[in-house]
């Protein structure tokens, strides 16, 4: 299926960057990856979210050229990089990518300049590229004052910085980062994250970027790619994917849902709107998603969506008297649990509006922040 970025983007008629079609990595006998399909439009910045060990580094090392795939085709540009049916796979070095890893390896014993200025010098540019190359990539990272530095005398996040320089100082027509936030300090790693969208979109490079850290993919990416178990389980912009989760597996690792399952059944007082009826009482939501009358179904309603009122709401469907049993203290947000149905619902709302344990409330969801999953939960 078409997502709705790629949709926009071939829209405005985007060169295809990276196409990646019917890719396999095995280790020996264990399948880690694939099948997988997806393609990159040029300019964008791509992100493979999902949990450790679903595949996601295997994935960029495939397309950087670091693993040997046991099928498919990876093309960069017009060119194809691995094909199994030509039996091709292009060297690393030969890719025209470079990638920013975990660990920012650099060299310590050398100066900053001489860590940028790397990869200018292996592709043989002469003594002038190489000075305009460094002094351009270390300004992108606002480290023009550190050229003369040695990296060991570095801060961690400094460090990553040079290692950004380096791998954009040969201007590489595709970077491909893994997870290279996950060494810092959360505040750093909230500034790198901005600096970092920053720097992918004015050099306008095509990246694809690795993290299992649900934030940063939200917040840098314009099309992410879920992955589960070595498959794609769902691709989209980060609003897609946020508020229109197909299967519980999104739902629930893409910010944290309620699952709820019951069967599927007409509203027969709308005529419009489809009924769940599950063991805390009917909920109405917006669409069947192609689910028959009858059928098993499961629904995702989000912490953030439910919402608790002291009084009933007016006009409101979807509204259930409860009582609070849990409520913890999380800072901006308050994390309440309620019995519904003979089991619990998990609420995140706002904690300056504080619940007691015990207190009655009404809990109520809007049926358009009701997302029928094409998965049952329950069958999973
Ligand atoms: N060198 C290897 N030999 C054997 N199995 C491997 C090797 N590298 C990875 N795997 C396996 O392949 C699967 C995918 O690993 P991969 O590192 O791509 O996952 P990931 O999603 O990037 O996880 P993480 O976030 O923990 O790095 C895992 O089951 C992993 O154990």
């Amino acid at each position: 299926m078409q997502t709705q970025a790629q949709a926009q983007n071939n829209g405005a008629a985007a060169e295809t960057a990276i196409e990646v079609r019917d890719l396999r990595i095995n280790y020996g006998a264990v399948a880690a990856v694939g099948p997988v399909s997806f393609s990159v439009p040029k300019g964008q910045q791509f992100t493979l979210l999902g949990p450790s060990g679903c595949g996601k580094s295997t994935t960029l090392r495939a397309i950087a050229g670091l693993e040997k795939p046991a099928g498919g085709v990876i093309k960069i540009g017009n060119r194809n990089m691995y094909s199994s049916a030509e039996n091709l796979n292009v060297p690393a070095e030969d890719r025209g990518l470079s990638m920013v890893f975990q660990s920012y390896a650099i060299w310590p014993h050398m100066t900053v300049f001489d860590n940028v200025a790397y990869g200018l010098k292996v592709r043989r540019k002469s003594r002038e590229e190489i000075e305009a190359g460094v002094k351009r990539a270390l300004a992108l990272v606002q480290m023009e004052g550190f050229a003369s530095r040695p990296a060991s005398q570095l801060s961690g996040g400094q460090q990553q910085r040079v290692a950004l320089a380096r791998a954009c100082a040969f201007s590489p027509e595709v970077l491909l980062f893994d997870e290279p936030l996950s060494n810092l300090d959360a505040k750093l790693r909230g500034d790198m994250r901005i600096e970092l969208r920053e720097l992918q979109h004015s050099l306008g490079v095509t990246s694809i970027y690795v993290t299992h850290d649900l934030e940063e993919a939200l917040a840098m990416s314009d099309c992410i790619v879920v992955m589960n178990k070595g498959r794609i389980e769902q691709s989209g912009s980060p609003y897609e994917i946020y508020n229109y989760p197909r299967t519980a597996f999104v739902a629930d690792f893409v910010g944290s849902s309620n699952l709820i399952s019951g069967k599927v059944r007409a509203d027969l007082s709308s005529g419009d709107d489809v009924v769940l009826e599950t063991a805390g009482g009917e909920l109405v939501h917006g669409n069947a998603h192609g689910r028959k009358l009858g059928q098993q179904a499961t629904l995702s309603a989000r912490t953030v969506h439910l919402q608790l009122h002291t009084q009933r709401p007016e006009g409101e469907r979807n509204v259930w008297p409860v009582t609070i049993a849990r409520s913890v203290f999380l800072g901006d947000l308050s994390e309440i649990h309620v019995n519904w149905g003979g089991r619990k619902l998990i609420i995140r709302r706002s904690a300056l509006d504080q619940m007691a344990e015990g207190q009655q409330v009404f809990l109520s969801v809007d049926p358009k922040r009701c997302v029928l999953l094409e998965d049952d939960a329950k069958a999973n």
